[in-house]
């Protein structure tokens, strides 16, 4: 990433990238797509091509004229067939540039976008944890979704008509000069204030259009809330507050977008204003000229001709800038995802990869504070032997999930390291990582899909076989059978078809299919009925036999099972030892084993 787009990541946030000139954006827009580029220069000449037959038609209007109708010796029909059969062929070559231009056009352009897509979306799997939350995340839908469409239209539509529109302009200006290089002169002067018009309005246009580009964000992000959240909202009937959330958001993207098109619609109508004005002072002008014998009449309509072919691109252009503004606002948001630098990056190639066995965890002086915020973890020391089952217990908010965040290297410390097998883990690569730690989360994501492809999700390549097998050793398989279709149940959106219970032991089931070294379990608050319970208590003994398995406790039975209980306290490690141990010291841990004994004796 270059220095300059690293001045763009604003800290812990996307970047926005609106400190980027249109030019920089559209440089690393392309950089970035480089299909764009591909075979640019053939597309150039197709659409050089295409315009040359348009600019034939003024010119055989003044051979037919001069030296057809009007020759000397009356009316030359051969003449004017010659010059109708040029005018054919140069109709046949534009439209068949034009197809091939497109065709080119929109091939380079679908493709190049289907790159800044799948990089932008990759990239925001790097971003985890601390760039997203729930807001963001229907922004940054907006910028792989409808961000990227604005740079699609202009691509595939404006990119097109920008390049015939210059290769028109550019051949109507020369043929102009030399029909007539004073008339030529005039028609550029009416323009001098139109272009002054049109890129005053460009940084304007440009300011309006990131606006509405944020405005979508902020719309999508307030529905994308009430949809996730929808049971919420109806639990707490808070309905009418939140349809007023999404109503303002609505309303703030129609005014901005009203803003940017009426910003737009003033270049737009100079553009008109000024063509209409160049055509009746060439008329004037080129009616003296013609009066005084140094225009011929053929030259004057071949003029008047170039004049249209002259002011209908410059017309076009404006609206196609007005476009681009859009596009590059959204270019912008695209970039400003890929250029915002990863919480937490991959060392890839240079990473050590591990290799299989029991992993020894060890917490070296470290500490972490999220942004903003003020210190979470307190110079935490800790290890924990290879094939330990450790439990996690602590009051809510102690930093007990930070602390599997930070070992499963879903964030980074703020100070201190985190080793497994003594090796940092910053140097790890991902891939290692990923293979041998694996992470159980309270709410184990599920798939809109199959219980069996639900279970193999960290393993894609198991077969139907090794989920059975892995299901028979979790003592799950009679849960299974008492599914209405056993492997083939579908779970639902979200897992929704399950109960809390049961979305648990499939997250017990993937994680024991995906096998890793080191297991980090936050264990789910959610109370389970008894019969779920044995279930859960069986399965995840299996799961952690002979592995390193961290987890952060809620029920009593797992801290009672653990080798041994760690306790945080405001982001402190203030007690360790066995369970037993810790009962009769009488401390933190003490009470919070009174509490949950209390707790089950009322239930
Ligand atoms: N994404 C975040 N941004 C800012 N602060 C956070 C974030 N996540 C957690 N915190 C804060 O960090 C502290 C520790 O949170 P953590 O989730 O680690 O606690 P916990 O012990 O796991 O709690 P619980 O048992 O309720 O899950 C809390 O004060 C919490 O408010």
């Amino acid at each position: 990433m270059s220095t300059r787009s690293q001045a763009l990541v604003e800290h812990h946030g996307l970047a926005t990238g609106t400190e980027m000139t249109t030019w920089q954006t559209l440089r690393r827009g392309v950089q970035l797509s480089p299909e764009l580029r591909k075979g640019i220069w053939v597309t150039m000449l197709l659409a050089v091509l295409s315009t040359v037959g348009r600019v034939l038609v003024p010119f055989v209007v003044q051979r037919i004229t001069d030296d057809g109708i009007l020759a000397p010796g009356g009316p030359d029909t051969g003449v004017v067939v010659v010059y109708i059969a040029i005018a054919l062929v140069g109709v046949v070559v534009t439209a068949l540039s034009a197809y091939f231009v497109n065709i080119r056009l929109f091939r380079s352009s679908e493709t190049g976008l289907a790159t800044l897509r799948l990089k932008a979306f990759r990239h925001i799997h790097d971003l985890a944890m601390l760039t997203q939350n729930s807001e963001r995340r229907g922004s940054l839908v907006s910028r792989v979704t409808s961000d990227v469409d604005t740079i699609s239209m202009f691509v595939q539509f404006g990119g097109l008509m920008l390049m015939i529109n210059v290769a028109q302009i550019s051949l109507a200006t020369v043929l102009m000069f030399v029909y007539s290089p004073l008339l030529g002169l005039v028609v550029w002067l009416c323009f001098v204030p139109l272009f002054v018009i049109i890129r005053r309005f460009q940084g304007i246009v440009g300011r309006a259009y990131t606006k509405v580009r944020e405005r979508v964000g902020d719309m999508l992000g307030a529905i994308s809330e009430a949809v996730v959240g929808a049971q919420a909202i109806r639990a707490y009937a808070v309905e009418d507050r939140t349809a007023e959330r999404i109503d303002a958001a609505v309303e703030a993207h129609r005014k901005a977008a009203i803003g940017a098109q009426a910003r737009s619609v003033v270049a737009f109508t100079s553009g008109q204003l000024v063509s209409g004005l160049t055509t009746a002072v060439v008329l004037v002008v080129g009616t003296v000229l013609a009066a005084r014998g140094s225009l011929t009449l053929g030259e004057l309509l071949a003029f008047l001709f170039l004049v249209n072919l002259f002011t209908q691109p410059v017309q076009q252009a404006t609206e196609i800038l007005n476009e681009m503004q859009n596009a590059v606002a959204g270019w912008r948001r695209v970039i400003g995802i890929i250029d915002t630098r990863a919480d937490v990056a991959d060392p890839a190639d240079d990473g050590v990869t591990l290799p299989r066995g029991p992993i020894t965890v060890q917490f070296d002086g470290v500490g972490f504070a999220y942004p903003g915020g003020g210190p979470v973890l307190h110079d935490i020391d800790l290890t924990i032997a290879p094939r330990s089952r450790v439990a996690i217990v602590g009051e809510t908010g102690s930093g007990k999930s930070t602390l599997a965040k930070l070992l499963t290297r879903l964030m980074d410390t703020s100070s201190g390291t985190v080793r497994l097998d003594g090796v940092d883990l910053r140097t790890i690569r991902f891939s290692s990582l990923r293979s041998r730690v694996v992470l159980v989360p309270q709410e184990g994501f599920l798939f809109d899909g199959t219980l069996l492809d639900n279970i193999r999700f960290g393993r894609p390549e198991a077969g139907e076989e090794d989920v059975r097998l892995t299901l028979t050793e979790l003592g799950l398989d009679a849960w299974v059978a008492t599914l209405p279709l056993g492997l083939a149940t579908d779970v639902g959106q979200r897992g929704e078809s399950l109960s809390a219970g049961e979305r648990q032991l499939v997250a017990l089931a993937r994680a024991y299919l995906a096998d890793p070294d080191l297991l980090v379990l936050d264990e789910a608050t959610s109370a389970v009925d008894p019969s779920t319970e044995v279930r859960l208590q069986r399965a995840l003994d299996s799961l952690t036999r002979g592995r390193t398995s961290i987890a952060i406790a809620h029920r009593l039975s797992t801290a009672q099972a653990a080798d041994e209980v760690i306790v945080v306290d405001a982001g402190r490690i203030v007690e360790r030892g066995p369970h037993s141990e810790l009962v009769r010291r009488g401390g933190v841990y003490s009470r919070l084993h009174e509490s949950w004994v209390a707790q089950q004796q009322a239930v």
